[in-house]
């Protein structure tokens, strides 16, 4: 008889093994399931793909910012504080040498500096702070993290026994005053609660004699939800707490008493976030109306007790299973603006002055570029009792969407708006090039956005400039095919017409999405894990690794069978054995040349193998259909 005999690890290998859990576990990161395939690697084994960790709250960083006119090269790539810093010690060494012999006190110093950057920049880049994100990392406890490198290639820390990971959270933004710091981006952890054990306990009563198996099953872990919180507007609370855990379920006891229910962890997102699996680009989650709530993580389930395994073969059953491991996983949530309409244009061509007088929003407005550091939202009503809501977003450069200026930071808000209002600057020296930079930045960040469909808004038509050059601008776009409309934003003459030929494209956008469109399943992330449970036994995949005589029997079925096995009772062992030959492990192994004494590892669990057939002198068959009769016997 082929067998294999359960052989207890030695502490250090437990240890060992238990380390393995900070990569990810094969049956969760098998991509292709074999359904009774077997797969031989020669050689040493496959390591598995390191996980991507990290997380905590991202915030937008700013950049320094170039004049309006000046597109040259010089200032064609974007430049941060390190950068800054560069050229403020290259000014501030110029300004020592001419300054050498005249002994200024370094207060002056540093007022001629920055008057050198601002005539240098040709702006009043002074009312502009420049900041970067500083890394920061926790070299404490040093020795109790090992060494992981994330997609991006920094250096995080996990902590084995928590779980929680360290390092990108410490990724901080100081010196950018709360208020600038745009906290639509966060990485947070969730899991689901492992389910409750099941128990074997036996009914002991006066006046009923063999009262039978009673162990109840383990309670279900608690689920894990996310909900859309009307009331949040931005994703600032995952900075404080980033770990959700749902509980995990209680244990079962005698007297057929199942287990309670995990208490269920309720993650809530402002309308308008986006959930992506950690280092994924596909969306999980699109959470945009107040109240909407899906099941992200389902609980994982009870064990079951002894009252559940009696059986006609086996009337006193001592086995009980662990309750299953909840999931877990990173994510990564991003808040875009639920705008149905967006205004894009070049810095200072007026797009705050427009949404300011078509609502009641109040944005800053002034005569400089990047008034607008973050986008603002207007409602707009209109008489018929409908409302629209306009997103003013900072000015678009050339350039942007390699991140020159501010403007690319915002334009994925944009992914959602139905339809564009584009304003031009009347008064700029080329319009019409102006409109060309623009389009051009938008079909580069995203084709998407650029086939979104756009009212063209000619603005400041009541300067003498930006008149003359109206009726030219005109001819050429509608020679492209465009209908430009003339507005005055300041005087408030034109733009009614504008935002109601985008309320008209935003219906029609409407009705189009309206037949497409079907109802929308919000649990298909909680439908995944579980189709990924309800995976067959059957399914697996073995590997051998020649120079240590190791057989790695992978497969999601299996592995969570052996995670639920409870080795604590003794005819847990003999289910096992039972369940790898049925499931055709023990045939595979076989077929592949498994010798005696080779290591054979399932799931978390290590054995050794023995081929007793030689000794027993009968057929393999036989003797499994032997055991799978017998079995559970009682002792
Ligand atoms: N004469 C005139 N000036 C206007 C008009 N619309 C806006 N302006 C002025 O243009 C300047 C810039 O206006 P903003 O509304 O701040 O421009 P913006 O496009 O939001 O600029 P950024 O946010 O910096 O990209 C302000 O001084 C406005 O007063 C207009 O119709 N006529
Ligand atoms: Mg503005």
């Amino acid at each position: 008889m082929a067998s294999i005999s359960i052989s207890v690890m030695s502490p250090v290998q437990a240890i060992s093994r238990q380390k393995d859990r900070s990569q990810p576990k094969p049956p969760k990161t098998a991509s292709k399931k074999f359904k009774g395939k077997i797969k031989f690697r020669g050689g040493s084994l496959k390591t598995p793909p390191q996980t991507s960790v990290g997380g905590g709250i991202e915030a937008t960083t700013y950049t320094r910012l170039p004049p309006k006119d000046d597109f040259s090269d010089e200032f064609s790539t974007e430049v941060k504080l390190a950068d800054c810093e560069v050229a403020m010690l290259n000014i501030e060494d110029e300004t020592e040498t001419e300054t050498e012999t005249e002994n200024q006190s370094s207060e002056e110093e540093i007022e001629e500096v920055e008057e050198k950057l601002d005539c240098n920049l040709g702006v009043g880049y002074r009312r502009l702070d420049i900041f970067e994100g500083v890394e920061e990392y926790d070299d404490s406890g040093e020795e109790e993290y090992d060494d992981v490198f994330d997609d991006s290639g920094k250096t995080v820390n996990i902590d084995e026994e928590e779980g929680f990971y360290e390092g990108e959270l410490d990724v901080k933004e100081k010196g950018v005053p709360a208020v600038m710091r745009c906290f639509d981006r966060a990485k947070i952890y969730v899991k689901s609660g492992d389910g409750g054990n099941g128990v074997v306990a036996f009914r002991r009563e006066k006046y009923v004699p063999f009262g039978g198996p009673s162990g109840g099953d383990g309670g279900r872990g608690g689920n894990v939800y996310v909900e859309v919180d009307d009331s949040m507007n931005s994703l600032l609370p995952f900075r404080n707490s980033m770990h959700f855990r749902a509980g995990r379920g209680s244990h079962g006891q005698g007297k057929m008493m199942n287990g309670a229910k995990g208490e269920d962890s309720v993650i809530k997102v402002a309308p308008g976030t986006v959930i992506r699996e950690a280092g994924k680009s596909e969306v999980l989650l699109e959470l945009l109306n107040p109240g909407q709530k899906a099941l992200l993580l389902p609980g994982g389930r009870g064990g079951r007790g002894n009252a559940s395994f009696k059986s006609g073969f086996n009337k006193v059953p001592r086995i009980a299973e662990n309750g299953e491991e909840g999931p877990e996983m990173w994510l990564e949530l991003e808040l875009k603006l639920v705008a149905d309409v967006g205004i894009v244009g070049a810095p200072n061509a007026g797009k705050s002055t427009l949404l300011s007088v078509i609502s009641a929003a109040q944005p800053t407005i002034a005569n400089y570029p990047f008034t607008t550091l973050l986008p603002n939202l207007g409602v707009v009503s209109f008489d018929y009792d409908s409302t629209l809501v306009v997103a003013d977003l900072p000015g678009l450069l050339e350039g942007a969407h390699r991140g020159f200026g501010l403007g690319h930071e915002f334009l994925r808000h944009t992914e959602r708006c139905s339809a564009l209002v584009h304003v031009i600057d009347g008064s700029a020296e080329q319009p019409e090039f102006e409109f060309d930079a623009v389009r051009l930045e938008l079909e580069l960040f995203s084709p998407e956005i650029a086939e979104k469909p756009f009212v063209v808004a000619f603005n400041k038509m009541d300067l003498p400039d930006a008149n003359e050059k109206w009726p030219l601008f005109k001819e050429r776009l509608q020679a492209r095919g465009i209908e430009p409309f003339c507005m005055s934003a300041v005087k408030r003459e034109g733009t009614h017409e504008v935002i109601c030929a985008a309320y008209e494209l935003l219906r029609k956008h409407k009705e189009a999405k309206k037949e497409f469109e079907g109802p929308v399943d919000m649990n298909h992330v909680a439908d995944k894990v579980h189709k990924q449970r309800s995976a067959s036994i059957n399914e697996f995949e073995i590997s051998h690794d020649s120079s240590s005589s190791t057989w790695h029997v992978v497969g999601p079925g299996l592995q969570r069978f052996v995670q639920m096995t409870n080795w604590r009772y003794i005819d847990s062992e003999k289910r096992f054995q039972h369940v790898l030959e049925a499931c055709g492990v023990y045939k595979s192994l076989m077929k592949l040349g498994v010798k005696e004494g080779d290591t054979v590892i399932v799931g978390e669990m290590e054995m050794v193998w023995h081929d007793s057939t030689k000794n027993s002198g009968q057929s393999k068959m036989k003797k499994g259909s032997e055991i799978s009769i017998k079995w559970p016997q009682w002792k």
